[in-house]
């Protein structure tokens, strides 16, 4: 009688596809296996274990990060076996095929329209040079610790610190597969800016309101955010062009105006928030920075006068969410990359930062803060 030869499928060859699974992208935030970057795994006889893995593209910049998490992954899977990592590139129509995947999730116009879970916040001031940079970065790192999915847009072309703020190295860019744009990653934050498309660091940015507006759109569709809870854009101070593109691409998002303590400063912050008021936005809450800060010895130092937040959220009828008092060490954790909310949690202004960042996120929608139409200036 001839014998039946079956052919059972090595149990490791499972354990590793499961522990792969729990490998992420790190920049498609999206396990590997899922992604189609997992190729064949056999098992040679008397050979070392084969896996292989396919990049996105040849120069992923976090291969080595990959790599080391899948050999990791592996070894959890065989203990002590010998094993060897094929890192190969995948083909032109996988990589088709996925990009198409990741679109396909994605409506026809871009991802944060009024359907989109998405919390959308835009970060404006009057004046520059008021701190709404650094606001944004600590509310995005700091909504990021909290476990949050974030991006952020900084759609500053006059100031584009983000990247910087974020730690992020000069030159860093987003990855381009295929059509899509992946945005570097920095805290667990998820980051584009204007700056990252510069051919020089010392390029002047002299745009026309379509150009901007073009870009902005652009970075709202072809920038592979993945499924964000919050995403946060930094706007360029004023009332200009920036904040009427963001009324007709995001009419749902929703407005802090950070302002300083000064009247002066206060007067023009709120009228950057009356203009996106005019476009359909909501003003949600005003973050006043650059706060009186108290010395070792008690004394108040109050450089920027007091008072200017509180004056801004009276007039929108919303909540003041924090005040950030004057602080070396967001001045400095700033300059270093790292978010003061991050490097100095016990500072009172990365205190102040947390706070807001939680007031923002766990609010409930609702109307206050939307200009009714009653009333032609407040
Ligand atoms: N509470 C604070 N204490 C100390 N320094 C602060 C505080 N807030 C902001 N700064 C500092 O003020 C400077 C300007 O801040 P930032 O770049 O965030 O302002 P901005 O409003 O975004 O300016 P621009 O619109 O020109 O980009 C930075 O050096 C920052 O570190």
């Amino acid at each position: 009688m001839r014998r039946l030869k079956i052919t059972v499928p090595d149990p490791r060859i499972q354990r590793i596809r499961e522990e792969l699974a729990t490998v992420i992208d790190p920049e498609l935030r999206r396990p590997i296996t899922e992604l189609d970057m997992v190729g064949d795994i056999s098992i040679p006889q008397d050979a070392p274990v084969q896996v292989e893995i396919n990049l996105t593209i040849a120069s992923c910049p976090r291969a080595d990060d990959i790599e080391n998490d899948t050999r990791a992954a592996i070894q959890r899977a065989i203990g002590e076996d010998p094993f060897e990592v094929i890192v190969g590139v995948m083909s032109r129509e996988k990589r088709r095929a996925l990009t198409e995947r990741l679109r396909g999730s994605r409506p026809k116009e871009h991802p944060f329209g009024k359907n989109s879970l998405t919390r959308v916040i835009a970060v404006t001031s009057g004046k520059g040079g008021v701190g709404k940079s650094t606001v944004t970065a600590n509310l995005a790192a700091a909504m990021a610790a909290d476990g949050l999915d974030v991006g952020v847009i900084d759609a500053d072309v006059f100031g584009f610190s983000i990247p910087g703020l974020l730690g992020m190295a000069p030159g860093t860019q987003p990855t381009q597969v295929g059509e899509l744009m992946l945005p570097p990653v920095a805290h667990e934050v998820k980051a584009v800016s204007i700056g990252m498309f510069l051919q020089s660091p010392d390029e002047v940015v002299a745009w026309r309101g379509p150009m901007l507006h073009r870009t902005l759109e652009q970075f709202l569709k072809d920038v592979f955010f993945g499924d964000l809870d919050v995403l946060l854009l930094d706007l360029p101070p004023g009332t200009g062009d920036v904040a009427l593109s963001l009324g007709q691409l995001l009419p749902h998002s929703e407005v802090v105006v950070v302002t300083t303590p000064q009247p002066a400063a206060a007067d023009v912050a709120w009228r950057s928030g009356a203009v996106a008021q005019k476009t359909g936005q909501r003003v949600v809450g005003v973050i006043e920075t650059m706060s009186p800060a108290i010395g070792p010895d008690g004394t108040e130092f109050a450089f920027f006068g007091a008072g200017g937040g509180e004056e801004v959220a009276r007039r929108f009828a919303v909540p003041l969410l924090a005040k950030v008092p004057l602080s070396m060490p967001l001045r400095a954790d700033g300059d270093a990359g790292t978010p003061v909310v991050l490097a100095h949690p016990e500072d009172p202004a990365a205190i102040a930062l947390r706070e807001a960042a939680r007031g923002l996120y766990q609010r409930p929608r609702g109307l206050a803060g939307r200009s009714l139409g009653l009333s032609p200036n407040e």
